[in-house]
């Protein structure tokens, strides 16, 4: 670093004093760094605190999502769990739920035993204005579906990436739809002509061929080329021979904390729950 350049920021830092260390420390950051996964993760950890601060209570039976932002979640869940005695059984929604669970000693349990869930928290990759959501980023949108099916409360947990008035606003990568491997060609040209747009099949990174999901199936992304009726969309797909479940979330969740990059966070309640 140039004497210059030292002087620059030790000036900017001067005038940031004021400002809370959180703020101060994205602010520096975002000028000079490259900041902006620090300050989603942030948010995200800001969100995952303010939910199972609100939503989790003794005796709970509580639905674990899958992703990166859960992972703030079972974080403050298992310092709950210790501070506060709290006795808490977890179903997962994917392999790396339950061992976020494990991991984290926190009592693992499945749907045989605790098929009615008290609360589900997830991510999401988007949220539309009337909370309904895109899942499936990571591949796990069914059990994560299935989980949620069975929980009084599903809330989801997001950064302000997420925050959208419409579908495909801020996530680009389509809609995630999980298929029977023999059935993603049909599938996906059934997909096209209905409803137009691209579907690609996705391919894994650090192994030769496509992505295959905990269920043993693969994952088909849909490009949709402009706003739909997702409730009318999902219905449709589902309905297609060889879909095993799509990454829409339509009237299911109840209530998305967003973590914001000041530092805030902001709430959005389903209307109709
Ligand atoms: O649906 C999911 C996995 O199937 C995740 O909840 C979603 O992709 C959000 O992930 P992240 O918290 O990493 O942004």
């Amino acid at each position: 670093m140039t004497l210059r350049t030292r002087s620059r920021l030790g000036g900017i830092s001067r005038l940031l004093a004021p400002l809370s260390a959180r703020l101060r420390k994205h602010v520096f950051q975002c000028r000079f760094c490259d900041c902006s996964t620090t300050m989603a993760e942030e948010a995200k950890k800001l969100a995952a605190y303010a939910a199972v601060n609100n939503h989790i209570q003794h005796n709970h039976v509580v639905g674990v999502g899958s992703g990166s932002t859960i992972v703030y979640a079972v974080d403050r869940l298992a310092e709950r769990v210790r501070q506060e005695k709290l006795n808490i059984v977890c179903i997962p929604t994917s392999f790396q739920a339950r061992q976020l669970v494990l991991q984290n000693g926190l009592c693992l349990s499945d749907l045989d035993r605790y098929p009615e869930l008290d609360v589900v928290i997830d991510g999401a990759d988007e949220v539309d204005a009337s909370l309904t959501l895109i899942k499936g980023g990571g591949g796990c949108l069914t059990q994560e579906k299935i989980v949620a099916g069975c929980a009084k409360q599903f809330i989801v947990i997001a950064d302000y990436r997420k925050d959208s008035k419409m579908l495909g606003q801020q996530w680009k990568k389509g809609v995630p739809v999980e298929v029977i491997p023999m059935a993603h060609v049909p599938v996906s040209r059934a997909i096209v002509r209905r409803f137009g747009g691209e579907v690609v099949l996705r391919m894994a990174v650090s192994k030769a061929g496509p992505v295959v999901t905990d269920n043993s199936n693969f994952i088909l992304d849909w490009k949709f080329e402009c706003a739909q009726n997702w409730k009318e969309v999902n219905t449709a797909i589902k309905m297609i021979p060889g879909v095993v479940e799509t990454g829409l979330f339509v009237d299911m969740a109840k209530r998305v904390y967003f973590g914001m990059q000041d530092g805030s966070v902001k709430t959005r309640d389903c209307p109709i729950h």
